[in-house]
């Protein structure tokens, strides 16, 4: 897969977050999207994902046969996205049949991220950390091209962090493509970085967020 992203621009609440964000990205590459709070790394990565309308800018895919970009990625956010009365290994299968292009099966997922006891546990049982790695481990059980992770390390342990960068570089040898938004080291060779700077103040009144 390639991505192209060429004079991005992002306007939420009438408020312009950023401008003239370009960047491409091929087989294997890792980008860091860096910058300060409220710089607009979570805001990319939900135009990224088709959840935010972009502001002005083009986004083109590449080498994905007849797929549309939010066919082609997983994202995991700040919001895990679980469903707690259901178990790990439930809220696995469902993503699995809802995404498709099957990988892993849950058990397997979840083991890899150390968590193979809470197949069965439901996810009100579990940790912060423990939850975001049933999160993380949505990224084995389908195979997706693209991986956009918001802040991925948070809440995980050294242990878990540590897992997960091998994840990612699994993935990246694999031809995989993963952007994170992030506020440290990702830890993975060969990491680009794009930082996002604060944009020129340029209120415009009376727009209302557009959702994709
Ligand atoms: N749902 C929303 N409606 C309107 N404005 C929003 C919304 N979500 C975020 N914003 C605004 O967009 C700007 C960018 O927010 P965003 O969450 O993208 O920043 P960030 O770089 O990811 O920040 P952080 O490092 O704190 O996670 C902020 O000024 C924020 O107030």
């Amino acid at each position: 897969m390639r991505l192209s992203v060429d004079n991005l621009a992002c306007r939420r609440s009438g408020r312009r977050i950023f401008a003239n964000l370009s960047f491409a990205l091929g087989p294997g590459d890792a980008l860091a999207i860096t910058g300060r709070n409220g710089a607009g790394k979570s805001s990319l990565l939900a135009i990224l994902s088709g959840r935010l309308r972009a502001d002005a800018g083009r986004i083109d895919v590449a080498d994905v046969g007849e797929a549309s970009l939010p066919e082609c990625l997983h994202a995991v956010g700040h919001r895990d996205g679980l469903k707690s009365s259901l178990t790990a290994g439930e809220n696995l299968l469902f993503a699995q049949r809802l995404l498709g292009a099957p990988r892993l099966d849950p058990r397997a997922a979840l083991e890899r991220l150390g968590l193979g006891h809470a197949h069965d546990l439901p996810v009100a049982y579990l940790s912060a950390g423990q939850r975001r790695r049933v999160a993380l481990a949505r990224l084995l059980v389908c195979a997706r091209p693209l991986w956009l992770l918001d802040e991925p390390t948070a809440a995980l342990d050294t242990a878990s962090q540590a897992v997960l960068a091998e994840l990612m570089e699994h993935h990246r040898a694999g031809g995989g493509l993963v952007i994170a938004a992030t506020h440290q080291s990702l830890g993975l060779a060969g990491t680009a970085e794009l930082r996002i700077e604060t944009a020129a103040a340029a209120p415009v009144a009376d727009v209302l967020e557009e959702w994709a």
